[in-house]
Order: C-alpha cells, then structure tokens, then sequence
C-alpha cells in the first residue's frame, strides 16, 4: 500500500533526488526494445541526478524470467501483473516526492498507461504528467549486435533471438509525448540528452 503523504510535508528529509523541488518528483522511463541501453543509460542518469535508479527487470516473477530464458516472449498475461507492481511502486516514490528513473520495456501504449497511472493526478489522455517517457531508438542491426555482444561477455536471462518479438510488439504514438533518443550515441551523450530534454528545459 502507499502513503498518502503530502509532498508539502515539512518533517520529510527523505528526498533522494537532491537537485529536486519536492513538488517536482517525477519519474522517469527509459524505454525501449531488448538491448537498446535501457539499464546502461538508466542507471548513470540516476548516479548523475542523484536519485534511486530502479530496473524493470529485477521485479519481474521468476516464472517470467524463466520463459523468456527458453525463448518464449511474454504475454500479456505476463506482463500485466508486473506492470501493476512497477506502478505501486513508482506511486509511492512520487507520493513521497522522490525522483526516480525506471528501467522498463514499456512496448505498447497500453503497458505505458499502468505505468501513467502511478501518477495520482494523471488524468487519462493527457501527457504532461509526473510520469515521463524517453525511448531509446536504434537500428535493429546495432541492437542485435549488442545482445549477443552482451550474451558472449554476461550470463543475461534474455537471449538475443527474442528481440524480433520485441520488435514485432512495439508501438508508439506521436501524441504520447514521448522523447525520443539516439540510442547509437555513447552511453554518457544519450544521458547528457535525456537530460538536457527532461531537466534543463523546466529549469531543473
Ligand atoms: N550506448 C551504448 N553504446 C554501446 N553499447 C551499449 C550502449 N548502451 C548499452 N550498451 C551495451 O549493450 C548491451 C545492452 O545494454 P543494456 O543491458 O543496458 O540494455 P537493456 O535495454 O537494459 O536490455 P534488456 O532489456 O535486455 O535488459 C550491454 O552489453 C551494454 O553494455
Ligand atoms: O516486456 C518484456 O518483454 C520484458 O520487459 C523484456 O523486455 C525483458 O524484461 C527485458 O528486455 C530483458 O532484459
């Protein structure tokens, strides 16, 4: 369960973001396919904006982790159940004024509106939310170079011959609002974007 705690609350000293105002705690999502960077460049944004980095991956079920080892892609079935508790616990993270990156694949629209909806104010349709995307964009070709880069060097739960099904359920729309970023670059330009898009231009 979440607090209700007011982000006015004077006695809070358990900001985590420290360049943040605490009626400013967002949440952001670096989104993308299998391989595109998510938990590279999700984690060095947080280490730069001093806030919690948390990865998708770590809250998925065991049973989740294990199929998609054999090579079976999730279903929704699968999917929903985590989402629901990534949203929880991003709700809990904004109703206490923290900042937080997530990690997370976010596919499909319907994945990212769970995701949205951890955002108490967030009123269905309307994008300018606490809850913010940046989806990072590569060529399929750099993307599967990566994943079986990652899969000769890392024992990874996720083999590289799911990312077509990845591929095949992405889906994005221009009135989502959501940023989108070079994935190409190295991991220290796609963050210095991201952030210059997400906190300089609010003045943060
Ligand atoms: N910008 C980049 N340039 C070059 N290599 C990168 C870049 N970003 C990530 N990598 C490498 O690509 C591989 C995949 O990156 P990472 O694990 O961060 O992706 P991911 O989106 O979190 O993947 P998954 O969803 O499967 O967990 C890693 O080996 C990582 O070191
Ligand atoms: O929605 C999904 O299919 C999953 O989130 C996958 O994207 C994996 O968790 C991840 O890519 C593996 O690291």
């Amino acid at each position: 369960m979440v607090s209700s705690q007011a982000c006015s609350d004077s006695n809070s000293n358990n900001y985590q973001c420290q360049d943040d105002d605490d009626d400013d705690a967002l949440v952001i999502v670096i989104m993308g396919v299998s391989g595109s960077g998510k938990s590279t460049v999700g984690s060095m944004l947080a280490k730069t904006k001093g806030c919690s980095y948390l990865d998708a991956d770590d809250f998925h079920p065991h049973a989740n982790k294990e199929k998609m080892s054999n090579g079976i892609p999730l279903s929704d079935e699968d999917r929903i159940p985590w989402l629901e508790t990534l949203s929880d616990l991003l709700r809990e993270n904004i109703v206490n004024c923290k900042t937080v990156i997530l990690g997370c694949s976010a596919l499909q629209k319907k994945y990212r509106e769970i995701l949205r909806v951890a955002d108490p104010s967030y009123k269905s349709g309307s994008y300018g939310g606490r809850v913010r995307f940046v989806c990072l964009e590569a060529p399929v070709e750099v993307i599967a170079a990566r994943l079986e880069k990652r899969a000769e060097e890392v024992n990874h739960f996720m083999p590289a011959k799911l990312l077509q099904s990845q591929l095949d359920l992405f889906q994005i729309e221009n009135a989502e609002g959501i940023f989108m970023v070079d994935a190409t670059l190295s991991p220290q330009a796609i963050v210095n974007n991201v952030r210059d898009l997400l906190f300089h231009q609010s003045g943060k």
